[in-house]
């Protein structure tokens, strides 16, 4: 698989700073060069709510963390690096006088991306040494969470370096779309600056405010448009006759006074202090940092409702999380668990994070549930049962849960799982599981659980193959030397009167 080794970025803000934070999650070592006085806490603040984010995304082993390192010097920053991200500010003097210099300081096999939102690459590339390995890589905000990247090459950009970079992007979460032609704003920034244009003129006309503008697009095609694009969403708008009905019904709107596109709004400081007082009264209760994090809770939320859709197969931006993190466990390879008969098998660390957490301050139940069944996942790997063999037609489903709750999990508590097989056969696998307090070792939950191996394509229990009884079988024996767990074996309730 084509990977980045290590990433310079040039420019670290607003895209820059999440660009780093994409490349060092994938455990990517990024150095960056910002002249910005403040350019290391812009982008520590920015790290340290991606990393809150990916904590909510995805209990997949992420790899260690990439260093990041600062540079004073472009030519310091792509020293050795195989990734060079351009993300200055939007000018085409400055990016072609910072692009000639990664240019000429860069390992001429190093690939280049530009950030830009509109400027052709052409233009970009005009006077490089090494045109050929430079493209717009667009991404879009928040970059350590949206996956898209419009890849786009120039005149003197080559077809394999543009192959090249979407593969590239792949094992980092992301997923690169090659643009035919190089055009002005590329495809998705065309798109939104028709969008942006009308709500001006919808704003500077008053017909509604800012908060109202919002409203409509979040209550209704925002929405749509996280889980089926345009062209599938009108589709099904056109109902049993599909498209062509759609087209015939709406296409003579086009002719319709419904737009104003054609005429720009002139931006004067009048529309600018108009829209920066409503935006001030929707949103200035609120700081951006904080703002950012509202967003990434709920971008995270649309991933997982995402990654169940298309009945558990995943669709579109849940599909890639999941192919994403079928990618992270592949490479974290097995874990390394100790089996012994002194104590029960840990098989998980984690935190509690944003997401987790519900009105009582403390971790939801389902929560609770769910690390339930990421340690019984993690002991189906260890015994063999991984993405390949479920992909076969076997697997094991829980037939039982009781699950105890005997302390609360706090917002960023650390937290540790344990398993204790308490029996095993060819089909059945019984067990306990405790969730611990990671900082006393105290148990806040246990679940017993009970387990049935599968064919999973004809729905009915199966004896297990010898290969997986045999990873039980040490599992099983020096677990037998274990105490019975409190608690093991309870139902719920009281004797009725
Ligand atoms: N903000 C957004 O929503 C998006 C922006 N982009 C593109 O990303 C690029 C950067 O935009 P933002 O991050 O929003 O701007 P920004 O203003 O937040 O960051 C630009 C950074 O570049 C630094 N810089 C200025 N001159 C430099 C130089 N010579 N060498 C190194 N660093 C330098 C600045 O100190 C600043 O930290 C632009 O091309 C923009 O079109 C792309 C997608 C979305
Ligand atoms: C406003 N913008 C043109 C810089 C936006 C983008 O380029 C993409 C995005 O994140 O919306």
């Amino acid at each position: 698989m084509s990977t980045i080794h290590k990433a310079a970025c040039i420019g670290g803000g607003v895209i820059g700073g999440a660009w780093v934070a994409r490349f060092a999650l994938a455990g990517i070592d990024v150095k960056i060069f910002d002249p910005h006085p403040e350019a290391e806490r812009i982008i520590g603040e920015v790290m340290a709510n991606a990393e809150r984010a990916y904590g909510m995304l995805t209990m997949a082993p992420l790899p260690p963390k990439g260093k990041v390192t600062f540079a004073k010097s472009i030519e310091e920053a792509v020293e050795g690096a195989d990734w060079i991200q351009e993300s200055v500010p939007e000018r085409l003097e400055l990016k072609r006088g910072v692009l000639n210099q990664i240019d000429a300081a860069a390992d001429p096999k190093a690939l280049i991306g530009s950030s830009t939102s509109g400027l052709m690459p052409t233009d970009l590339q005009r006077d490089m040494k090494h045109p050929e390995r430079l493209f717009v890589a667009h991404p879009y905000n928040p970059v350590y969470l949206l996956p898209l990247a419009e890849l786009v090459g120039g005149q003197k950009t080559s077809r394999a370096v543009l192959e090249d970079a979407k593969a590239k992007l792949a094992p980092i979460g992301m997923k690169g779309v090659i643009i035919n032609k190089e055009i002005e704003a590329f495809v998705g920034d065309r798109l939104l600056e028709a969008v942006w244009r009308e709500g001006l003129w919808l704003i500077k006309d008053d017909i509604c405010d800012t908060e109202t503008l919002d409203d409509v697009i979040r209550y209704s095609f925002g929405m749509r448009w996280a889980q089926m694009g345009m062209f599938e969403t009108y589709r099904i708008a056109g109902g049993e006759a599909g498209m062509r009905h759609f087209l015939a019904q709406f296409g003579p709107c086009l002719s319709w006074p419904w737009t104003k596109l054609t005429d720009v709004v002139d931006l004067n400081d009048e529309l600018v202090a108009k829209i920066a007082d409503q935006s001030d009264a929707q949103s200035g209760a609120r700081g951006i940092r904080e703002l950012e994090r509202i967003r990434d809770q709920n971008l995270v939320g649309i991933m997982h409702a995402l990654k169940a859709g298309d009945d558990g197969k995943g669709w579109g931006s849940g599909k890639l999380l999941a192919d994403f993190e079928a990618h992270l466990w592949a490479k974290a390879g097995k874990a390394k668990v100790e089996v012994s008969a002194a104590e029960p098998l840990r098989l998980l660390d984690t935190k509690v994070n944003a997401a987790w957490v519900d009105y009582n301050g403390h971790m939801t139940e389902h929560r609770y549930l769910q690390l339930f069944g990421d340690t019984s996942d993690a002991l189906l790997r260890l015994i063999g049962v991984d993405f390949d063999y479920v992909e076969a037609g076997h697997s094991y489903y829980t037939v039982e849960t009781h699950i105890r709750h005997l302390g609360e999990g706090k917002l960023g508590q650390a937290l540790y799982t344990t398993l204790q097989l308490l029996s095993s056969d060819a089909k059945r696998l019984h067990f306990f599981t405790r969730i611990h307090d990671a900082a006393t070792g105290d148990v806040i939950a246990t679940a017993e659980q009970m387990m049935v191996h599968v064919d999973s394509k004809a729905g009915k229990s199966v004896e297990a193959p010898a290969e997986v009884l045999a990873k039980i079988k040490p599992i099983a024996e020096a677990h037998a030397t274990l105490p019975m767990p409190e608690g093991a074996g309870r139902s719920v309730g009281q004797k009725r009167t």
